[in-house]
């Protein structure tokens, strides 16, 4: 059952050179194993191109390495955060994929400017912000995946499976490691795209919320909302 998730969490890993989500190692992808609260984590600092399905580190949600013979991803406490303060994730990204990076240290949610994005996510794509000074002293990681628990505590978290850190990068989550991915390329691609609306006419509006409606709902159904429960 572990080679199989760890085999899973290494195809997914590969994805992010493919989709050129990552530069060198900026990047790490989880996916947990609901049975035992086990998942399994790209190794910390480990060149893709050097990656084996055998180096993905399995890891329970206190923090504690189970297997692998190197050490986690350094952001392994945000998953952890993610995994317990959101339990229909199954899966999660972390990228600084360049243009939805950019939003992020612009302190800026995207817009939902157009369908590709109301196709996958409902509405603004939000921007979380900084950590304080204290904060940062006291558990970066941690609390970076405290703050977006916190953000989308008692919302429907899936139907907006992605966030922006302030000065720091993207978080993406999903059903499993792979649909977590195809988040990361969905909210690369928008960020590009409202990127490059705004810089053609710095005057454009979002989508129409019924256009927004329509787009999401029919992929997602009606009772899927990003809102307050
Ligand atoms: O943001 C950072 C470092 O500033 C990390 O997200 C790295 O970009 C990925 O680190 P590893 O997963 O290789 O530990």
């Amino acid at each position: 059952m572990l080679e199989e998730l760890k085999k899973r969490v290494y195809e997914a890993n590969m994805l992010l050179p493919k989709y050129k989500l990552i530069t060198f190692t900026w990047g790490n992808v989880s996916e947990i194993d609901p049975e035992t609260g086990y998942f399994a984590i790209k190794p910390s600092g480990v060149e893709y191109d050097e990656l084996t399905p055998d180096d993905m580190v399995i890891m329970d949600l206190e923090g504690n390495k189970i297997e692998g013979k190197y050490n986690p991803s350094s952001d392994t406490a945000t998953h952890i955060e993610i995994y317990k303060g959101m339990p229909d994730v199954k899966g999660i990204v972390h990228t600084h994929s360049p243009w939805a990076t950019s939003w992020a240290q612009a302190g800026r949610g995207i817009p939902c400017y157009g369908t590709t994005h109301a196709d996958y996510m409902y509405g603004e794509i939000p921007c979380v912000r900084n950590l304080t000074k204290e904060e940062i002293e006291e558990a970066y990681e941690k609390n970076t995946g405290v703050l977006i628990v916190d953000h989308f505590k008692d919302t429907e978290y899936m139907a907006m499976p992605a966030v922006l850190c302030k000065n720091h990068g993207t978080f993406t989550w999903g059903k499993n490691a792979k649909d977590a991915v195809h988040n990361a390329v969905v909210l690369e691609e928008v960020a590009k795209m409202a990127a490059r609306t705004e810089m053609l006419n710095p005057q454009v509006q979002p989508a129409p919320q019924e256009l927004q409606d329509k787009h999401y709902y029919r992929k997602h159904g009606a009772n899927a909302y990003y809102g307050q429960k």
